[in-house]
């Protein structure tokens, strides 16, 4: 892949792609960490006599919406970079592409919301033509929204050189490493769905040396291996994905590891009735909410005999306490065994990362991937079109 090294881009304007998608509530920002992480890219354009034009998207707007503006952002990457960003409202504009191409090298601009236009979810060629006349070369840092054929993630590297940024090098690097080919690599995969990470977990296990399944998917296992669930979230039309999981996984020589026990309740949004059980023991009336101690020392056990452990999904229900305690021991034992340098870990998906960070574990995790959508698309394929467009060639 083409890195942002490769090319030198003293005197030149950088079109850099950013995702700083990052949680608002009333104008705050919730969390900085994508914010945070396109800062080396951006000092680096600095420190090497370029002018960068950051744009990003906010949500999923539909049309121009106040609410979703990049400004309250632009304010905080320019407090934490200590410099001034000019702020372009109307991105389209032949006079906006002026003004930018009138600004010093060393410069930086932010420009309004990409998706206050359709055109760029849509791929739209003449709005990434336009986009590509701020600069004279790519660069995406967007890992986490590289998994979208978007205008200014995929469809600009048809009108200019493109590279790839320091943080999703590092993204890339950290998730393959994690599946090192030499290491014996442990995949703690849970949320609600199986049916959303089948293709996901089939690639896993060509790459692991063990997975556990938690979480409601791991319901469907269950059912399919003949215990009663009870009420638990299932998806019966893919009891026979289960199956074949478990016996390629026999095949590939790959551990699989199911709850051997686990926390059911009465309700499913609060706890009523709650009891640690084995599979054996789930009445009708029951839901699955977490993992039981049996299976977490499992979890344990199979940790301690890996050296890269990879986590996406959380363990259980853990919006609702207690049921967070099987994801956040989860997190506690990838930290402590992270910290005393015995594996190297990586977490990605929305939910995981939050529970890493509820849990006050993150920042001991070796890297926490920015992404959702996309950490996952990239585990389960290899690439991302956003990656793939990097190094083809340009049509001027
Ligand atoms: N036993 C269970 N029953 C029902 N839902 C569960 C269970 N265990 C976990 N979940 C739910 O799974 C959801 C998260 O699953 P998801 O697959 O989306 O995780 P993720 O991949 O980390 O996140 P994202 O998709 O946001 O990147 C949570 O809302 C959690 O409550
Ligand atoms: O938050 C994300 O996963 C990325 O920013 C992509 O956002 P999207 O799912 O709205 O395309």
């Amino acid at each position: 892949m083409n890195s942002v090294k490769d090319y030198p881009v003293t005197n030149t304007s950088v079109f850099l792609r950013c995702d700083l998608n990052v949680p608002m509530k009333d104008g705050c920002i919730l969390d900085s960490h994508r914010i945070e992480s396109s800062i080396p890219t951006i000092k680096y354009l600095l420190s090497s006599g370029a002018k960068v034009v950051i744009a990003s998207h906010l949500g999923r707007p539909n049309g121009f919406d106040a609410k979703h503006s990049l400004k309250p952002i632009c304010d905080e990457l320019s407090r934490l970079l200590d410099i001034k960003i000019h702020f372009i409202k109307d991105i389209t504009s032949q006079d906006s592409i002026s003004l930018v191409k009138s600004l010093p090298f060393g410069t930086v601009c932010m420009l309004e919301n990409l998706r206050f236009h359709k055109e760029e979810e849509a791929g739209d060629e003449n709005f990434a033509k336009i986009l590509s006349e701020y600069a004279t070369c790519f660069v995406n840092d967007a890992f986490a929204c590289s998994h979208r054929k978007h205008a200014s993630v995929f469809t600009i590297a048809q009108f200019l050189p493109s590279f790839a940024g320091l943080n999703l090098l590092n993204e890339v690097e950290a998730i393959n490493s994690s599946l090192s080919k030499n290491g014996k690599n442990f995949c703690i995969i849970g949320g609600s769905k199986i049916s959303s990470k089948i293709g996901l977990v089939k690639n896993l296990i060509h790459k692991s040396s063990s997975i556990f399944l938690g979480g409601g998917m791991a319901n469907t296992f269950l059912l399919a291996s003949g215990y009663e669930i009870g009420l638990s979230i299932c998806e019966e039309a893919n009891v026979k994905d289960a199956q074949e999981i478990i016996s390629i996984c026999k095949k590939e020589n790959c551990k699989l590891i199911l709850p051997v026990d686990v926390i059911v309740s009465k309700s499913f949004e609060k706890p009523v009735n709650v009891r640690l059980v084995k599979l054996s023991e789930i009445q009708k009336d029951d839901f699955i909410v977490d993992v039981g101690f049996q299976t977490l020392k499992l979890i344990e056990e199979q940790i301690t005999s890996s050296n890269n452990v990879i986590w996406n999904g959380p363990a259980g229900v853990y919006e609702v306490s207690p049921f967070n305690v099987g994801s956040f021991t989860i997190a506690n034992l990838i930290s402590h065994y992270t910290k005393n340098k015995s594996i190297s870990s990586i977490v990605g998906g929305g939910d995981a990362v939050a529970c890493a960070n509820l849990s006050g574990t993150a920042d001991e995790f070796s890297f926490v991937s920015t992404a959702g959508g996309a950490f996952l698309e990239y585990l389960e394929q290899n690439t991302l079109p956003g990656i793939s467009v990097i190094s083809i060639p340009i049509k001027r």
